[in-house]
């Protein structure tokens, strides 16, 4: 399999074979489909580099093929089809594709267009490759914000154990690792473990290992995370729910530096460096006799309080952008952006989830926004949807492209096109009755006749 492969997929055989004869003369690898069936077999084992589709075809059409296509990691798609209606480009569009070939087309043009959009996709890989997204980097430029990252970075260096607090999803675990990272530490390991989510009867092997024989099951030794974290950091996520026979453990352990294996008669030495995350008040805990004194004292020893969301809903833009960004990336989708309306609402939204819950949003609208520019009704549960949408998003793309080409009478010739459009469809409709259609579209027939005129249709 070559992943420079060129996919054709078109029911006219006499397409297919003069469009693969003019890529293959310009030097690219091209393969043939005769229906999308076809299509789907081959994607078990290859992908393509870049897929043109006909629209119509026999079984299931391009676009339904290419709508499904969006959730899997192939190249850019090219549409082909002698529909150049709004409403079919639009849909092509808006079902992912990069670029609408109207047939008939002249070959050099779409080979050209092939050329330029493999170019746009290397170009828009290639700092993927150089700079790979930071998956755990913290963002915020709001003032308790930087004030974490001052934090982070005075006690980053040291030994001394942090508490991190805040509400579900404010990114504590990214504040661990960053910890990690920017200590002598960091080229030992980061060892995560959410203490919430363990059994509390397997809790005290998952910390600190087991000796073969030592319960029914254990057949062999295994070590516990302290053991893997050795010279590193160890994170112990939801501190606070830890069952108290475990803390007392755990104090020992942190006061000696040293433990056995469950079953065990060796004493280990550690060399670990604990951060430990809780969304509860411990000191609550503590006067609720749930939470050991001492241990807090002993994990508390540098405070890093992390602000929900909504106390720096400043630095919600930035994220929603690096969100989608990312995303896009990661899934090797065509990037997206928000619109200055949308980015505004989900900046004043609510987000108990706090970020997490604004990530899982983005990377929602990463993959099934219609449009390029992300809209305020595709945000869900947002009030009136904008539903027209689809083909103001093609006429975008097309009056963006026409500006940025410097085009004269972009807005004669939009209008020309919606009228044509329009009245195609309404005679179409009513089968070439202009009485009746003029009248369904809500024009007066001279007003038609005129239009008609002017767009030099088909008279009848
Ligand atoms: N400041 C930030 N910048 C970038 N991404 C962030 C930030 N804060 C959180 N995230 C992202 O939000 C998600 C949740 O973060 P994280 O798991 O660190 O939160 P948490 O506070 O540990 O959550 P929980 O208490 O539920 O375990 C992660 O995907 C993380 O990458």
């Amino acid at each position: 399999m070559s992943i420079e492969e060129i996919w054709i997929v078109d029911d006219d055989r006499g397409v297919r074979f003069v469009l693969a004869e003019a890529l293959r003369d310009a030097g690219l690898a091209v393969r043939e489909f005769g229906d999308s069936e076809a299509v789907r077999a081959a994607l078990h084992d290859a992908r393509p580099a870049l897929l043109l589709a006909d629209v119509r075809m026999p079984g299931e059409d391009g676009l339904s093929l290419l709508r499904d296509l969006q959730q899997r990691a192939i190249g850019p798609v090219i549409v082909m089809s002698a529909y150049t209606d709004v409403a079919t480009t639009a849909a092509a569009y808006r079902a992912g594709a990069v670029d609408y070939l109207a047939k008939p087309f002249d070959l050099d043009h779409a080979v050209a267009v092939v050329q330029r959009v493999l170019a746009g996709a290397a170009n828009v890989a290639a700092p993927a490759a150089a700079a790979p997204v930071a998956r755990h980097a913290l963002l915020g430029d709001s003032a308790p914000m930087r004030e974490v990252f001052r934090l982070i970075g005075r006690v980053a260096a040291s030994d001394l154990n942090v508490l991190v607090t805040g509400e579900t999803g404010t990114g504590k675990e990214l504040v661990a690792r960053a910890l990690h990272e920017e200590s002598a530490r960091r080229e030992r390991p980061f060892i995560a473990l959410n203490t919430a989510a363990i059994p509390s009867e397997l809790l005290e092997s998952e910390l600190f290992g087991h000796e073969a024989g030592a319960f029914t099951g254990a057949t062999r030794r295994v070590a516990g995370r302290f053991e893997q974290a050795e010279g590193g950091t160890l994170f112990l996520d939801e501190i606070g729910d830890m069952p108290l026979i475990l803390q007392t453990r755990l104090l020992r352990v942190l006061a000696g530096g040293e433990f056995y294996r469950v079953g065990g008669r060796e004493l280990i030495r550690c060399n670990v460096r604990i951060v430990a995350a809780t969304h509860q008040d411990l000191a609550a805990r503590v006067a609720a006799g749930a939470f050991r004194a001492d241990l807090m004292h002993r994990l508390d020893v540098v405070r890093i309080e992390l602000p929900p969301l909504r106390a720096r809903r400043g630095d919600i833009p930035a994220l929603a952008q690096h969100f989608l960004a990312a995303t896009a990336q990661e899934l090797k989708l065509p990037p997206k952006r928000f619109s200055k309306a949308a980015l505004k609402q989900v900046a004043q939204r609510d987000y108990p989830g706090n970020v997490r819950e604004l990530e899982n949003l983005c990377r929602r609208l990463a993959v099934i926004a219609p449009g390029r520019e992300i809209l305020p009704g595709d945000l869900g549960g947002g009030a009136d949807a904008a539903r027209g949408g689809e083909w103001t998003d093609a006429l975008r793309d097309w009056a963006t492209q026409a500006l940025a080409d410097g085009e004269a009478d972009i807005h004669a010739r939009a209008r020309e096109a919606l009228d044509r459009t329009l009245l195609q469809a309404a005679l179409q409709a009513h089968e070439g009755h202009r009485q009746n259609a003029a009248q369904a579209l809500g024009v007066g027939r001279n007003t038609l006749t005129r239009k008609l005129g002017a767009s030099r249709t088909r008279r009848r």
